[in-house]
Parts: C-alpha cells; structure tokens; sequence
C-alpha cells in the first residue's frame, strides 16, 4: 500500500495544536503523526487522501490565531522498518511472559512465549501500544480450542501468539500485500501451521466463520466503519478485541458496538491508547 505524506506547518506550533491536528486529521482518514518542530508530518493511505476533505478539515480547526500551511507527496513502497529495525529494535517483553525479537538478536531474554517477527515493511513488532494492550490481553484470555479472525494482521504478531496460546483454526488478514507476504514468513520463522492468511478487508469476511474471537487492531474510522462486517462473523458469546484508537474515542467505539449486539466488557489504556473489549449477547 502506497501512503501520502502530508507535511503541516503551523505558525505557532504547541503539543495543543499538534494534539487537535492529528485528532481531526485522525477522522478523516490519517493513520498515523510524527511531531516535528513546526508541524506534523502525517499519513493516510493512497486511496483515502482527499485535498478537498483535508482544506476543510484544516479551516474548521478549533484553534484561534493559528495559520496550517501543508505540502504533500505519495511516498513509494519501501521498507521502512530497515534502518529501524537494524539499529533499535530491540527485544521487548510482555508481561515477562511473551518475548518479541528478530532472528538477528542475541541473547533474548527467556520466556513462555518467545516470538520471532523479522517485520520489514508490516506493522507489528509489540512496541506500539496497541500491539502491546491486545498483545496482553491475549496473555491474560482464555484461547485454548477457539477459532480466531485477527483482521488487520500487519506482521501477524498477534495471531502468532493467539497460535501459541492455543487459538485454532486462525484466519489473519490484511489489506496490504506487504503485510501478507511478511506474515506468512513470520509464521514459519515460528514454526505455526494452522494460521491462514489473505489479502483483503472486510468484504473478504462474507460467509467466513463464526469465530470465537476477533482481533482488529486498525482504526477509528476503519473500525467504525467495519465492525458490522466483524460482528457477522461472531455468534453469541464470541469476544472482540479492538485497539488503534485513543481512550478519548471509547464512546463512539463503543455506541456502535452496541447497536451491533456486543455487550462492553473492559478497556485498559497506554499513553491515551486503547484497547477496549467486548462480547457479543
Ligand atoms: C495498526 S496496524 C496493526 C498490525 C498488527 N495487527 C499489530 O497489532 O501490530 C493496522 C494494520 O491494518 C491493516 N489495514 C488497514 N486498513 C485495513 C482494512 N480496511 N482491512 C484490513 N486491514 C487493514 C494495515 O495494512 C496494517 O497492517
């Protein structure tokens, strides 16, 4: 997947304006914000970038005496994660019980789950906190025998540990091809067989399942808009897993959530993150 680069430079530029920017850039469609000295950089998916939509986002802004100029390019494919990955990735440890490492690195602490994500271009190496939040609740949930949808898979971290834990059969999918080709590599680096992975989004899920449990660790504005497709794919008592959205947007989550038929179990939050759990009545 191709990605837009949008720079914005803001005349007076505070943690406040960056704050609101990204916040009202994240509802229409931008996935993530590297704060820079003057701005933001952000970036949206090439099909989702609309000038039109981001002009008017930019004059609505809720801040007074503030001028956003911004510039943008579509950025090629490349791998991303590289320089990264080869200088600061480092073993990182869930819990003390799950460790996440490349296969380049010596001496990984021991654990009951020990993965092995070599992630290049895909998402997902347990460092962001939403990996980190689904990653623990996957810990902490009962996963033995249940079918699992890990939709967004990225590196497919998650389904690697729900493999582990006992999750079978597991269906993980994601939108970009990247991702697909890096999670199946990642499965075998951990010698798991019984994830199947595909390209696609939500319209691949018809006619798929029930699953027992679903992972989706996207969006805001992707989840609300396919949490419908997810929930016809769960029966009474399957649990969801959302995360990729910020405490501030649990009401929303959770009002659509409730006019599909799930029922609020719990959120925990890291840094304004949230992952946010429920089931289905
Ligand atoms: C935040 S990453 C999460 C990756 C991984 N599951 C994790 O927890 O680290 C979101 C992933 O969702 C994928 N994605 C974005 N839009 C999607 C859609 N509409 N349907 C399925 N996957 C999507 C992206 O390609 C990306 O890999």
């Amino acid at each position: 997947m191709r990605y837009f680069e949008v720079t914005l430079k803001a005349t007076s530029c505070n943690e406040t304006v960056n704050d609101v920017l990204s916040a009202f850039l994240g509802e229409i469609g931008f996935e993530s914000f590297v704060e820079e000295a003057d701005g933001l950089k952000a970036y949206i998916q090439e099909p989702l970038f609309d000038e039109t939509a981001l002009k008017e986002t930019i004059a609505s802004l809720p801040i007074e005496n503030v001028t956003i100029s911004y510039t943008f390019e579509l950025i090629e494919d490349k791998d991303w994660n590289e320089e990264w990955e080869k200088n600061y990735f480092q073993p990182i440890a869930i819990d003390n019980r799950c460790v996440i490492h490349s296969s380049f690195h010596k001496d990984v602490p021991r654990a009951e789950y020990d993965i092995l994500i070599n992630p290049q271009m895909a998402f997902g190496t347990g460092h962001h906190e939403t990996t980190s939040l689904i990653l623990e609740q996957l810990l902490d949930a009962e996963l033995q025998g249940k079918s699992l949808l890990d939709m967004g898979c990225g590196t497919s971290i998650l389904a690697i540990l729900a493999a582990m834990r006992g999750a079978n059969p597991i269906t993980a999918i994601d939108i970009d091809t990247w991702c697909v080709e890096n999670s199946k590599e990642n499965i075998l680096l951990n010698n798991i067989s019984n994830i199947s992975v595909e390209l696609g989004d939500a319209d691949s899920l018809k006619g798929k399942g029930p699953f027992d449990i679903v992972i989706a660790n996207i969006n805001r504005n992707i989840l609300l808009r396919d949490m419908e497709s997810y929930t016809a794919c769960m029966v009474k008592g399957s649990e969801i897993f959302m995360s990729g959205f910020y405490v501030d947007d649990i009401p929303l989550i959770q009002k659509k959530a409730e006019s599909l038929g799930l029922e609020f179990v719990s959120y925990k939050e890291k840094n304004n993150w949230a992952v946010v759990r429920f089931i289905m009545k």
